[in-house]
């Protein structure tokens, strides 16, 4: 494969529904071998991103290229597949009937033990889907996606229904998948998986790109970090000049400092001040989810840098 062709390449997509504007350009290359986790509030445009990059729905406006060409050729072609939060399935097969059904209809298809092994269902491939639990009619999903062997895996809320063990098999075989160049592309909501399994982080918020990055990248775009101190009397307005700090609050003998660079600040308080008692602490994925993606925030696209805070990120 040729590492300069994006797998993914999308630029400047726009997608609406009458009044809503779901996607709003909306640019974003993935490469081969990326994990890639979109994560967004309810309604943010993931799902119709994802349904214009299988060709599904096509842009009102910009361009969907996969491997270099048309989403639905590659699709196609098995270069791609995707596990969709509802597809559906076929109650009275056994799950063994559904892959090999499927299976009939690719031309190479892994074999179905292989998939049926891969997706954690082997042992009970002879249950028809309609006894199978929520868990494994997902595992299932994800073993149709794995029959053409497919260069590209789109999922949308792939570990759904999932129980703990469910979600580890999953997510240990997209690594390893990973690692041998598949690309793999997922809309969630677990931020906890985002931040775990994803090599970058594409944040949307209302069909636009808010921060895209590593999940560290992400939580120090939102958050900075708050330097705390004991410092009788703090000059708030000094403090406030200080390169990268966004927000400076003075609770009584307590001065609390909210800003890019904590090592900065750190050395300044202890360097030019009689602060002592320093404490520095910085957000979790999910507070700077919160904060990325706040209706005050503002949408920029604005590369996950660490000196963008955006507005109403404060201490
Ligand atoms: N077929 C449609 N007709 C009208 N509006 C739609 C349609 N599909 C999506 N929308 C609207 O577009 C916006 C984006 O929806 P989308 O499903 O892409 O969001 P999402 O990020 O996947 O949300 P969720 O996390 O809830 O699945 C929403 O406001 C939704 O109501």
């Amino acid at each position: 494969m040729n590492r300069s062709t994006p797998a993914v390449h999308v630029d400047g997509i726009v997608k609406r529904f009458g009044d809503v504007t779901a996607v709003d350009h909306l640019s974003l290359d993935i490469h081969p071998g990326e994990v890639v986790a979109f994560l967004g509030p309810n309604g943010a445009g993931k799902t119709t991103t994802v349904d214009m990059i299988l060709g599904l729905t096509r842009p009102d406006e910009g361009v969907v290229e996969v491997f270099g060409g048309d989403a639905r050729a590659a699709v196609a072609l098995g270069r791609v597949a995707a596990v969709m939060q509802s597809g559906g399935l076929l109650k009275d097969f056994t799950l063994r009937e559904t892959v090999e059904l499927t299976a009939s209809l690719f031309r190479p298809a892994r074999p179905v033990d292989e998939v049926l092994e891969r997706a954690g269902i082997l042992d009970v491939a002879d249950r028809p889907v309609g006894k199978a639990s929520g868990g494994q009619q997902q595992r299932l999903r994800f073993a149709l996606a794995l029959l053409p062997d497919p260069d590209l895996l789109i999922l949308d809320e792939p570990t759904t229904g999932m129980d703990v063990q469910g979600r580890r098999d999953f997510w240990s075989a997209i690594r390893s998948d990973a690692a041998r160049g598949r690309t793999t592309v997922f809309a969630t909501h677990y931020l906890e998986e985002a931040d775990a399994y994803a090599d970058r982080i594409v944040l949307v918020r209302h069909g636009r790109v808010v921060a895209d990055g590593t999940a560290a990248e992400i939580k120090a775009m939102a958050s900075g970090r708050t330097v705390r101190a004991t410092l009788p009397n703090a000059d708030a307005a000094s403090l406030a000049r200080l390169a990268g700090v966004d927000a400076v609050d003075v609770r009584g003998d307590s001065v609390i400092v909210h800003g890019s660079d904590s090592d900065a600040i750190a050395r300044h308080l202890l360097g030019h001040t009689e602060a002592r008692d320093l404490e520095i602490t910085s957000r979790n994925l999910e507070e700077a989810f919160v904060a990325l993606t706040a209706d005050e925030a503002p949408t920029t696209e604005t590369p996950a840098t660490g000196d963008a805070i955006p507005e109403g990120v404060h201490a």
